[in-house]
């Protein structure tokens, strides 16, 4: 290590610095062992005198007398290696191009230093294309990009240059690149850099072609310079290319929104009023969409999904409205910089908020946050990117042959890959030419996978309709990540039976593949025996009606009537998915029934059965052919379930938006869900109380009954638990440590605190656990599992619960969350706060904003 180091001092490298976990061992020499050989030794002040007396360095560590420093430490030699045959040293030229972006400094120097280790001789181009346009390159030291990672920006500066869009540019860049004796080349960019570079790598030939025959190169250069090798790494805020899950600077850039927008919010709070705020992104809705889940905006505006109907306005004041009137004091709409309607047109800031103060009278404000989005020193996240994909681009040089095509390397899953550019580039201009083609569906496959389930995630949690917004399955029939499946293509790998209009199932189809498949959007009752409950009183209707014919009703149970009813604003497709609901209802032997208007039309008994000859020609029709308006069952319920029996209805499918969540009869009547507990335990750590609030939020949509455990297993023990309201999560995305108090107990080490803890769940009702912790808690939560049926026992023999708790309580779903800032747990890349604990600054700030 000393030799090592030693050489990074003598090539000039000022600072020198070791990482050293607290948890790092070392095995004492044989020769001087004072403990068995596989003891091992924690690291401390011995190593930092080593480091000192070797290499000089002022590191000075008050020593314990009785250190012995007999041992050589010097280790193999670490020279770096020199590549075998070094015909020709070959010289790598690195730039930055397009908008800066936060960790491109960080890739700069990955770039550098490992040309330096592998034998190769790094060029620096400044100004994007327009340095290799001007000529102005040179090499760079190893010393010359220290104490490049923490620095914004990028120290070689960078260009949107216009004269490299041009042939006569790129033939100037040639000549440049062959001169200056560069044969590879690491474009640092984002899409328009990379599709720069692209262009390059396809011309080179004919340029180098060109410039041999008028003269600007020899023909020995014209040889020596046949190939030029080009790797490119994805830097820019927008997150914005195919075939990489993230861009260099992107998580910074999102960091930054989030500071601004918690700033934002205090302001916000103070006065009640509404702000939009506006975010970068030309073409990508990425920073928009993730700035709105991690600040909890209410509206959201990116390119890709634009509002789905014409009166989007209207829709989204409702909906604010009804938050407003909640006693929500203020609304955040997060608007992306490229965001458009269905129709293509822009949508501005300022019209949003005209909008809000005009409709609604907020008092609403517009912040642009513009450039404070790309600078600042880079996260953790970026400088890791970075530097991996880095030193991964210095391999794949390496590695190229003339046949090998241009790679730009990315990252997928936390694996950093290797796609060809061409492929990429042609992804990315896939997406901006469906936005243009107005094939909003197939921009968002095409988006990295989790674009869509992000968006599903912020409809759902805000309950916004699903009308306007889409959603909520939206990103179910994902796109691989190649452009040679077309959806249609996607449909054909994985066959989705069509739905026989004679209401016959065809003989040929294998009934096996009947009972297994999922209709999307019609899993919750046709056909299946839950459907068909002979418990229920069967109506005169239903005896008369046919028997089920699918094929898990082997009970001969009778054919179930299904309602279906529209909710809310027409919205495009209310009488498409009607007709496909009635005919699949028709073709499994149900009876669809036609509601008319809405929630009024049941209490008024106003139905008919749907036929085939009815909704023949509904898949086009727009509008409501049922009718529709927003009433909600309210105090009618009773009203509603006693039609419900009387048609004997056992399925009721609302189409619609908002209403259509809300107006869920189940949700008000007191039939509240599952209850489930939530705690935090262990060490807190940043983002448990996103994941809390999380599970609050979801719970409430999804009608479960969700509660505060306090203190981790500590609040199971004393039995200190409590309901949580969807408000009272408000603002939790922005604090550190855990709202819900946490602790290391040591009574539920013990099997009787975990019996305590067993009669307090099931005196609580609750039969769901979230466990948000480490590996010791997720420890804890993995013998509460194993020990339940036998807990639950001891406790019906010692009288602390009854038969009938014993009984209803039998199962207990845990789940777990990784929540630690170690990263410690296998099973998977992160866990909760492993990433805010690299990022010092934000910690302090969480810390002093927690402990105030
Ligand atoms: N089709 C193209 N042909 C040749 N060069 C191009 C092409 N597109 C872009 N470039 C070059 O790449 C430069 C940067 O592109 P652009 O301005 O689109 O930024 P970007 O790389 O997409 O970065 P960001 O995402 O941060 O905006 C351009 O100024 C131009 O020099
Ligand atoms: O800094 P400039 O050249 O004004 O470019 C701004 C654009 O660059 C980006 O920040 C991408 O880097 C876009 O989000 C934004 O539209």
């Amino acid at each position: 290590m000393c030799a090592h180091l030693k050489k990074l001092k003598d090539r000039g490298q000022k600072k020198i610095l070791v990482i050293v976990s607290e948890g790092a061992i070392r095995q004492e020499p044989q020769a001087h062992q004072v403990r068995p050989a596989a003891v091992p030794v924690p690291y401390g002040a011995h190593d930092r005198l080593i480091l000192q007396q070797r290499l000089g360095a002022t590191a000075s560590p008050v020593l314990p007398p009785d250190v012995h420093l007999q041992q050589d430490v010097s280790g193999p030699d670490l020279s770096l290696p020199v590549p075998a045959i070094a015909t020709r040293k070959r010289r790598i030229g690195i730039l930055t191009s397009g908008g800066d972006s936060q960790g491109m400094n960080a890739a700069v120097r990955a770039v550098v230093r490992m040309a330096h280790v592998k034998g190769l001789d790094p060029w620096a181009i400044y100004d994007g294309y327009q340095g290799l346009v001007d000529n102005v390159m040179r090499p760079l030291a190893w010393a010359d990009v220290q104490g490049l990672l923490r620095l914004g920006g990028t120290v070689i500066g960078t260009a949107r240059c216009m004269a490299f869009r041009e042939r006569a540019g790129r033939l100037t860049a040639a000549q440049h690149l062959v001169e200056s004796g560069i044969d590879a080349l690491v474009v640092i960019g984002g899409d328009g850099s990379l599709t720069g570079a692209d262009r390059l790598r396809a011309e080179w030939g004919s340029l180098l072609d060109e410039l041999l025959e008028t003269q600007r190169i020899s023909q020995d250069q014209r040889e020596t310079y046949a190939h030029l090798n080009i790797v490119g790494l994805v830097g820019s805020i927008d997150n914005d290319m195919s075939s990489t899950d993230m861009t260099i600077g992107c998580v910074s850039a999102l960091h930054r929104i989030c500071e601004a927008v918690d700033a934002i919010e205090a302001t916000a709070l103070s006065h009640g009023r509404a702000f939009v705020v506006e975010v970068m992104g030309r073409h990508c809705g990425w920073l928009a969409l993730t700035a709105a889940l991690a600040s909890a905006a209410d509206w959201l505006f990116v390119p890709e999904r634009p509002p789905l109907v014409d009166n989007w306005e209207e829709e989204m004041c409702a909906h604010l409205k009804k938050l407003k009137d909640r006693g929500q004091k203020k609304i955040l709409v997060i608007v992306s910089e490229g965001a458009i309607d269905k129709n293509l047109k822009p949508i501005k800031s300022e019209y949003v908020r005209d909008l809000l103060a005009a409709k609604l009278k907020f008092d609403a404000r517009v912040t642009t946050l513009g450039h404070v989005q790309r600078g600042g020193s880079p996260c953790f996240y970026d400088r890791y990117l970075g530097t991996v994909q880095g030193v991964r681009a210095v391999d794949e040089i390496l590695r190229a042959t003339p046949e090998t095509p241009s790679p730009m390397i990315g990252i997928s899953n936390n694996k950093i890959t290797v796609e060809p550019l061409v492929q990429a580039v042609t992804l990315t201009h896939a997406v901006s030419a469906a936005i243009e083609d107005k094939d909003f569906a197939r921009a968002m496959e095409l988006r990295d996978p989790e674009f869509a389930t992000s968006f599903d995630t912020f409809v759902a949690m805000n309950n916004l309709p699903v009308s306007v917004t889409g959603g909520l399955g939206v990103g179910v029939a994902r796109l691989p990540r190649t452009l040679a499946a077309s959806p249609t293509q996607n449909a054909r790998e994985v066959p989705t039976p069509a739905v026989p209009e004679s209401g016959h199932r065809p003989a040929d189809r294998d009934p096996a593949h009947w009972r297994t498949r999922r209709v999307p959007g019609w899993d919750w009752g046709f056909g299946r025996r839950a459907g068909c409950p002979r418990t229920l009183a069967a109506s005169a209707t239903q005896k008369r009606a046919r028997k089920c014919r699918h094929p898990r009703c082997r009970s001969r149970a009778p054919a179930c009537g299904s309602g279906i009813l529209h909710i809310g604003a027409p919205a495009g497709g209310s009488n498409a998915a009607t007709r496909a609901a009635a005919l699949l209802a028709l073709n499994r032997g149900h009876t669809p029934l036609a509601i008319y208007n809405g929630v009024e039309g049941l209490v008024r008994g106003d139905w008919k059965p749907l036929t085939r000859r009815i909704v023949q020609n509904w898949t086009a029709r727009g509008g409501s052919e049922l009718g529709t308006n927003r009433e909600q069952p309210g105090a009618q319920l009773g009203l509603c379930a006693y039609q419900l029996q009387r048609a004997g209805i056992q399925a009721l499918l609302f189409v619609g938006g908002f209403e259509a969540f809300s107006g869920d009869a189940r949700a008000g009547y007191g039939s509240k869900g599952r209850r489930i507990g939530i705690l935090t335990s262990g060490g807190d750590s940043q983002g448990m109380n996103a994941a809390v609030r999380a599970v609050v939020r979801m719970a409430h949509v999804k009608g479960l009954d969700p509660w505060a455990i306090y203190d981790g297993y500590q609040g199971l023990v004393d039995n200190v638990m409590r309901p949580l309201a969807w408000a009272d999560v408000q603002g939790l995305l922005r604090l550190g440590g855990t709202v819900i108090g946490t602790a290391r107990c040591m009574a539920f080490r013990e099997r009787a605190g975990r019996l305590t803890a067993a009669q307090h769940l099931v005196e609580s009702g609750i039969d769901a656990l979230v466990v948000i912790g480490g590996d010791g808690s997720l420890t804890g939560a993995d013998r509460l599992r194993a020990e339940w049926g036998s807990l639950l026992d001891e406790l019906l023999e010692t009288q602390r619960i009854s038969q009938d708790q014993r009984e209803t309580y039998a199962h207990l779903n845990i789940v777990v969350l990784g929540g630690t800032i170690d990263n410690d747990m296998s099973s998977t890349d992160m866990t909760i706060g492993s990433i805010s604990g690299f990022a010092p600054h934000l910690v302090v700030h969480e810390a002093i904003k927690t402990r105030s």
